[in-house]
C-alpha cells in the first residue's frame, strides 16, 4: 500500500499542525481511507486492527466538520467503558488544540454529574460518552441532540452487543434522522453486521483487509497450567521477560483482587482495574499504569477495549476470554502501532478447544510454551544481578566498602573469597525460600505453615492472623486454620503467599516476640 502524508487529505492547517505536534508522520490505511470518506458526508463502518489508529481515523475527520459558530452538541462519539471515553477525548482535545471554539467534553457515570451539567451550559459542540450518563443527561434535558450531525459508536461491535444495544437505540431515537453514522471496531462479527442496516444509510465499509484478525507484531503463545499453578508461572514469566508494563486479564472480579493481591505479595508493583472500584479508585489505577507507578495491571474486560497505553510490552490472559473477539482486543493491549508485544494464554483442562475456536476465529497459530522452570529464572536473575553489579562499580564511590574489605583480605583471603561469600549472603535466602515453595505439592491451594514461637510465650491465634493479615497484607479471611501448640503452631495460608509470609514474618515479631516461620513439611 502506498503511503499517505496528511497534508494529501484536504484537511484545515490547524488539523495538520495538531497532527505534526503529535508526531504522526504519515496517515495509517485506516486513517487514509476513512478520513476522506467521512469529509464527503457518508456513514462508515471502519474495520482495522487494534492499535492502527482508528480513534484519530474518527475524531479528525468529526472535529473539520464542526460549525464552530455554534455552541451546539454536534457530534456524540459513544464508548463503552469510562476510561476509553477519557482517553478519546483526550486524543480529541489534542487534535483540536489549535481550532478554535471546537469544546469537546467527556462525560461517564461515576463523575460528579454536577460538574458535568456546568460544563455542559458553558456550550460544547462535540460529547465523548458512555451511554448509561449519556441517556441520564437525556432524560435530564442537559444533552440536547436536535443539532446532531455525527454519531460515532468506538467499538461498534461491543456498543451493540447485549450489554448496550437497548441504550444505543434509545439515543439513537433521539437524534435527527439525517445525521451521519460511524461504526468502528476491529472486529465485527456478521450478527452485529447485519444490525448495523438498522442504524445507517448506505454504509460505506471500509475493512482494511489483513489475513489475520490479530497484529502479526504480537507474539502469541499458550501455556498450559493448572489453576492453582498460574500465579506462581505468572511470576516466573514476568520475572524472565521483565516488561515494562504488562496488562493481565481475568474473567471475574474476584479473580482480579486475588492475583492483584497475589502478585503484591511477591513484591510486583501491580493493582486491580474493575467496575467494583469507585472512580476514584479507576481513575488513580489508570494514572499510575500510565505513568509506571504500577507496572502491572490485573483487569476484568474493561480495559480489554481500546486502551492505549504506551509500553505494555506484554499480555497475559490469565483466565481465557469468554468472548472470542475480546482475544483480539485484550491482546491487542500490546503492539500498538507497530511496535512488537507478546500475549501469554494460560489454559487448563480442556480449554484447548476454546483455544482452537480462537485461532480459527483470528486465522493466527497460537504457538505452544512451556511453563519456565525454576533454573530459566534463576539463570535470568543472575543474568541481571551481574548487571547491576557491573553498574554500581561503574558508578564508582566503592573506596569506603574497599576499605572494609583490605581488613579481611590477606594470607588467609583473597579477594574472590570475600566477593562470593557476600555474594551468598544476598542469595540464600531468596534461595531457600524459593527451594521450599518448590518442594511443595503443586496441586494444594494452602501452605501449611509452621510457626516456631519459642518458650513460654503467649501467642493466640488471633495474634498470629492479625500479625500476618498486617504485614504481608493478606485478608485474614484468607488464612486458613491454625492449630496451636505449646511451643508451636500450624498456620495456612494461600501457596501464592507463603514465601512473603515467611520473609516478612521472620524479620518482624508477633506482640514483640521474635517467631521463626518454615513450610510445615507433612500434615
Ligand atoms: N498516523 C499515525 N502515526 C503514528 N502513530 C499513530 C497514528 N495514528 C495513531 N497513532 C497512535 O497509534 C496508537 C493506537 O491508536 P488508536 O488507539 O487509535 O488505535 P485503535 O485502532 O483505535 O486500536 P483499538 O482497536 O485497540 O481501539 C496511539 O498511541 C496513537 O497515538
Ligand atoms: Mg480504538
Amino acid at each position: 500500500m502506498t503511503t499517505v502524508k496528511f497534508n494529501e487529505l484536504n484537511l484545515s492547517k490547524e488539523i495538520l499542525k495538531a497532527i505534526a505536534k503529535l508526531g504522526y508522520e504519515e496517515a495509517t490505511p485506516i486513517q487514509s481511507e476513512a478520513i476522506p470518506v467521512i469529509l464527503e458526508g457518508h456513514d462508515v463502518i471502519g474495520q482495522a486492527q487494534t492499535g492502527t489508529g482508528k480513534t484519530a481515523a474518527f475524531s479528525i475527520p468529526v472535529i473539520e466538520r464542526i460549525d464552530t459558530s455554534k455552541k451546539t452538541i454536534q457530534a456524540l462519539i459513544l464508548c463503552p467503558t469510562r476510561e476509553l471515553a477519557i482517553q478519546v477525548s483526550e486524543e480529541i482535545k489534542k487534535l483540536s488544540q489549535y481550532k478554535k471554539g471546537v469544546v469537546a467534553l467527556p462525560v461517564y457515570g461515576g463523575q460528579a454529574i454536577e460538574r458535568q451539567i456546568q460544563s455542559l451550559n458553558k456550550g460544547v459542540n462535540i460529547i465523548i460518552g458512555t451511554p448509561g450518563r449519556v441517556i441520564d443527561h437525556i432524560n435530564r434535558g442537559t444533552i440536547k441532540l436536535d443539532n446532531l450531525k455525527m454519531i460515532v459508536l468506538d467499538e461498534a461491535d461491543e456498543m451493540l452487543n447485549m450489554g448496550f444495544i437497548e441504550d444505543i437505540e434509545f439515543i439513537l431515537s433521539g437524534a435527527p434522522k439525517e445525521r451521519q453514522t460511524l461504526l468502528f471496531s476491529a472486529t465485527m462479527p456478521k450478527p452485529i453486521l447485519e444490525l448495523t442496516q438498522k442504524y445507517q444509510k448506505n454504509p460505506k465499509m471500509i475493512k482494511i483487509v489483513q489475513k489475520e484478525l490479530t497484529v502479526p507484531t504480537i507474539e502469541q503463545i499458550y501455556i498450559e497450567v493448572r489453576e492453582a499453578d498460574k500465579i506462581e508461572v505468572l511470576s516466573r514469566l514476568l520475572d524472565i521477560h521483565n516488561p515494562k508494563l504488562s496488562l493481565v486479564f481475568c474473567n471475574t472480579k474476584k479473580k482480579v483482587d486475588e492475583v492483584a493481591l497475589g502478585l503484591q505479595a511477591r513484591g510486583y508493583l501491580a493493582d486491580a482495574l474493575h467496575g467494583d472500584l469507585k472512580q476514584i479508585q479507576r481513575d488513580k489505577v489508570m494514572q499510575k499504569f500510565r505513568s509506571g507507578l504500577i507496572e502491572i495491571l490485573v483487569a476484568t474486560d474493561v480495559a480489554a477495549r481500546g486502551i492505549d497505553v504506551e509500553n505494555v510490552e506484554m499480555v497475559f490472559n490469565y483466565d481465557v476470554p469468554q468472548d472470542i473477539e475480546n482475544y483480539v482486543h485484550r491482546i491487542g493491549r500490546t503492539g500498538r502501532a507497530g511496535r512488537e508485544g507478546k500475549a501469554y494464554t494460560f489454559i487448563s483442562g480442556k480449554e484447548i478447544y476454546k483455544l482452537k475456536d480462537i485461532q480459527k476465529y483470528t486465522k493466527t497459530k497460537i504457538k505452544m510454551g512451556k511453563i519456565p522452570t525454576i533454573n530459566d529464572v534463576e539463570e535470568r536473575k543472575i543474568a541481571m544481578l551481574i548487571d547491576n553489579i557491573k553498574e554500581v562499580i561503574n558508578e564508582g564511590g566503592l573506596e569506603k566498602y574497599t576499605n572494609i574489605i583490605e581488613r579481611i583480605i590477606g594470607d588467609e583471603y583473597t579477594s574472590l573469597d570475600i566477593a562470593s561469600a557476600l555474594l551468598k549472603m544476598t542469595m540464600k535466602l531468596e534461595e531457600k525460600y524459593d527451594e521450599e515453595i518448590q518442594e511443595l505439592d503443586q496441586e494444594q491451594e494452602m501452605t501449611r505453615l509452621f510457626i516456631n514461637v519459642g518458650k513460654n510465650q503467649k501467642i493466640s491465634p488471633r495474634d498470629i492472623v492479625g500479625a500476618i493479615a498486617d504485614k504481608v497484607k493478606i485478608p485474614g479471611d484468607l488464612i486458613g486454620s491454625i492449630d496451636i501448640y505449646d511451643k508451636f503452631s500450624f498456620v495456612e495460608v494461600p501457596r501464592e503467599y507463603a514465601k512473603e509470609v515467611m520473609r516478612i514474618m521472620n524479620e518482624n515479631t508477633i506482640k514483640g516476640k521474635k517467631v521463626n516461620i518454615e513450610i510445615a513439611k507433612k500434615k
